[in-house]
């Protein structure tokens, strides 16, 4: 996988990626498909946040619009107003390195400004000035793949092969990054579950992880509470899906991912001290 292990320097907080890291999601909308609503006012997503510290999160990702399918596009100046006080308080009263879940550069500016030190871009860095703030700002990002817009990506997503046409999506990022003038060692790459994908095509993307490898970046998971977990386990309430999300973060690090993006930090710690436990121990030899 890495020779020695990616390190990322988030705004002067270091991520080390020597074996899968908790990204602990703190959403402040009113709308999110699990938890919208339930944090969506500054002191109440930061008692969140410092809970899911507690709980061994190791960055946060702070998200200011659900990009949800048929979720609401959000005004800049309302996203800004939802995540930077948030992000200036947790820069002041926290360790932790902090990501900020957006795709408007003008939001991203104002994150690292106040002590974000990871971009999360579910678009890729392809909207507008997004590729030239990325590469202005020197923090890590996270290159998603997304099939069209949240507004219709589940219309019935098709592919001839969803992991080489996902493969070959990122591939273009990365070298789109790269000639922006975006270090290869800052970037993550994500295959975005449900993002355009139905439950077949996540489980062959899940199933066939490793293929990402190739790339020669972190992969980066999120699986939480995603409607796929749902099918799978017949759990209608996003927030009922914790140990399907689970199962699935496992099987996500067993096939080589180093970040996980989740609600349930908790659940997604125990899970990897188990399987870090089990890993640890003398392993059959190969045939
Ligand atoms: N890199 C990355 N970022 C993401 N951001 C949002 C969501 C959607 O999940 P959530 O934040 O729980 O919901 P919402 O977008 O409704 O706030 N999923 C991903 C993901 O899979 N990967």
């Amino acid at each position: 996988m890495f020779q020695t292990a990616p390190v990322l320097d988030c705004n002067g907080r270091e991520l080390v990626l020597d074996r899968p890291r908790v990204m602990g999601i703190v959403n402040v909308t009113p709308d999110s498909f699990s938890d919208g609503g339930a944090h969506d006012t500054t002191d109440a997503a930061f008692d969140h946040a410092l809970r899911l510290l507690e709980e061994g999160a190791d960055i946060l990702d702070i998200g200011g619009e659900s990009t949800r399918p048929g979720a609401d596009d959000v005004p800049e100046e309302e996203e800004l107003r939802r995540v930077v006080p948030l992000i200036q308080r947790l820069a002041r009263e926290t360790s932790a390195p902090i990501s900020i879940d957006t795709f408007k550069p003008g939001v991203m500016r104002a994150a690292v400004e106040a002590g974000a030190g990871m971009l999360n871009d579910v678009y890729g860095l392809r909207r507008e000035g997004a590729l030239d703030a990325a590469a202005a700002l020197g923090v890590p990002v996270v290159l998603m793949h997304m099939l069209g817009e949240p507004r219709s990506m589940q219309d019935a997503p098709h592919y001839d092969d969803v992991v080489g046409e996902v493969h070959r999506f990122l591939a273009e990022r990365i070298f789109a990054a790269e000639m922006a003038g975006i270090d290869k060692k800052r970037i993550v790459i994500d295959p975005g579950f449900g993002f355009g994908k139905d439950t077949a095509h996540n489980l062959v993307l899940l199933a066939q992880l490793e293929r990402f490898g190739d790339l020669g970046v972190p992969v980066l998971a999120g699986l939480s509470r995603k409607r796929t977990i749902g099918q799978i386990t017949g759990r209608d309430v996003p927030r009922e899906r914790v140990h399907g999300s689970v199962a699935a973060h496992l099987v996500a690090a067993q096939r080589g991912a180093r970040l996980l993006r989740v609600h349930d930090v908790a659940a997604t710690v125990d899970a990897l001290k188990v399987w870090e436990a089990v890993a640890a121990q003398p392993q059959p030899r190969g045939p």
